[in-house]
């Protein structure tokens, strides 16, 4: 029962508030991303549902057990964090082994928990069990380092470091595995690959995963459901579909992609239904978005913005003259700042080799499709 249910947390501390009503409901299997600004709680979050932080108030559930009052290694969640936290001591296996080894210091006869707890002391993990060994050199196999058991952990890379760390965390068949930032210290390119191998795992085990960052794209690559935080609460819960294409405010279409975002003023509903706003004496566009409001954010992507050439077929809607102030060679896209009547647009636009890019100074007609067009 990996379910994860969070009622109305809060969590104060003496100079600061960290939590003020944190709702989380995480199905059993799903993998959710807790993603905001350094400060707005999320680790605070994590460690509350881990049990190493007491919340002020609120309820934490996990399956259907209310766990506010269970310790930390009774809840069954296993942990993952930057700092990989391995012991430097002990080799890959030992590593991994450990936690199944301390576990026997709460399980068998008095005698048993003597002997383990001896072996620990001496900083030997002695002969494990024969279970214990296969449970280590499956975990191991799951992430591909079944062959580097006999390693020193400090003879490993650091993505070889965070392996064994999720290793020693899916090996005692946790109900929920949590893991805070764990890709942060690694490479882009590292990290890109273990996004994948963490969400193959995931996928293959269906084990319910809460995953703190700071970063979008890590969210939206990753999770299931992505909770977006602010100021220790949850501004936007939604798919990461959902999120780009629907965000509930500014702070949250920042945050989730890039965005051009302006105040605008809505006129009235036009014979085609869509919603007429004007953001700038010479800047009307319709957008097909709904609103009783009379004041709204104007929210545009980069990717959003067509650059028309003469090729492109011909706009009836939201057509505007614009100068180019920059252009920047992403590889993939090309990034175009311009100038849209006094306002800052950025514009990205696939790379086609065949192509002519603009220069600073280069006047310019681009498209905004009212579908791009959000009010928010
Ligand atoms: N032990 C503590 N004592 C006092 N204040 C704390 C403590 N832990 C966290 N805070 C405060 O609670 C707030 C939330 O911190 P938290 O670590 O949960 O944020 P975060 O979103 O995980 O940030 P980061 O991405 O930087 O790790 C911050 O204002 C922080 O300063």
């Amino acid at each position: 029962m990996g379910s994860v249910q969070v009622k109305n947390l809060v969590k104060k501390y003496d100079k600061a508030i960290a939590l003020k009503g944190v709702d989380l409901d995480i199905k059993e299997g799903e993998f959710y991303a807790l993603l905001g600004p350094s400060g707005c709680g999320k680790t605070t979050t994590m460690r509350c549902i881990a049990g190493f932080e007491t919340p002020t108030s609120g309820e934490i559930l996990i399956g259907d057990k209310v766990v506010n009052n269970v310790p930390a290694n009774r809840r069954n969640c296993g942990m993952v964090f930057q700092s990989y936290a391995l012991f430097p001591h002990y080799n890959v296996f030992e590593n991994v082994a450990y936690s199944l080894t301390i576990r026997d210091l709460y399980s068998g006869s008095l005698g048993q928990r003597i002997k383990t707890f001896g072996r620990l002391m001496s900083k030997r993990l002695g002969k494990p069990t024969k279970e214990i060994e296969k449970k280590v050199q499956d975990a191991l196999d799951y992430v591909e380092l079944g062959h580097l058991a006999d390693r020193g952990v400090n003879e490993l890379s650091g993505g070889q470091q965070q392996r064994v760390a999720l290793a020693r965390a899916l090996v005692m068949e946790p109900s929920v595995l949590l893991m805070d930032e764990p890709l942060s210290n690694l490479d882009k390119k590292l990290r890109n690959t273990m996004r994948t191998t963490i969400r193959k795992i995931q996928q293959d085990l269906k084990i319910t995963t809460i995953f703190v960052t700071h970063d979008q794209e890590e969210a939206m690559s990753m999770a299931d459901h992505v909770a977006v935080m602010r100021d220790g609460e949850i501004v936007q819960m939604a798919t990461p579909t959902e999120l780009y294409s629907n965000p509930k405010d500014p702070f949250v279409a920042d945050f989730v992609g890039s965005s051009n975002i302006y105040k605008g003023q809505v006129l009235k509903k036009n014979e085609k239904g869509n919603t007429v706003v004007k953001i700038t004496d010479e800047i009307v566009l319709e957008s097909e978005t709904h609103t009783d409001k009379s004041e709204v954010e104007v929210l545009v992507r980069p990717e959003g913005i067509e650059i028309i050439r003469e090729a492109s077929t011909p706009k009836t809607e939201n057509v505007v003259e614009a100068k180019v102030k920059v252009s920047t060679y992403l590889g993939p896209t090309i990034r175009y700042d311009i100038e849209l009547d006094g306002m800052d647009v950025m514009v990205e636009e696939e790379f086609q080799p065949n192509t002519a890019l603009y220069k600073e100074g280069d006047i310019i007609k681009v498209h905004l499709p009212s579908e791009r067009v959000l009010l928010i």
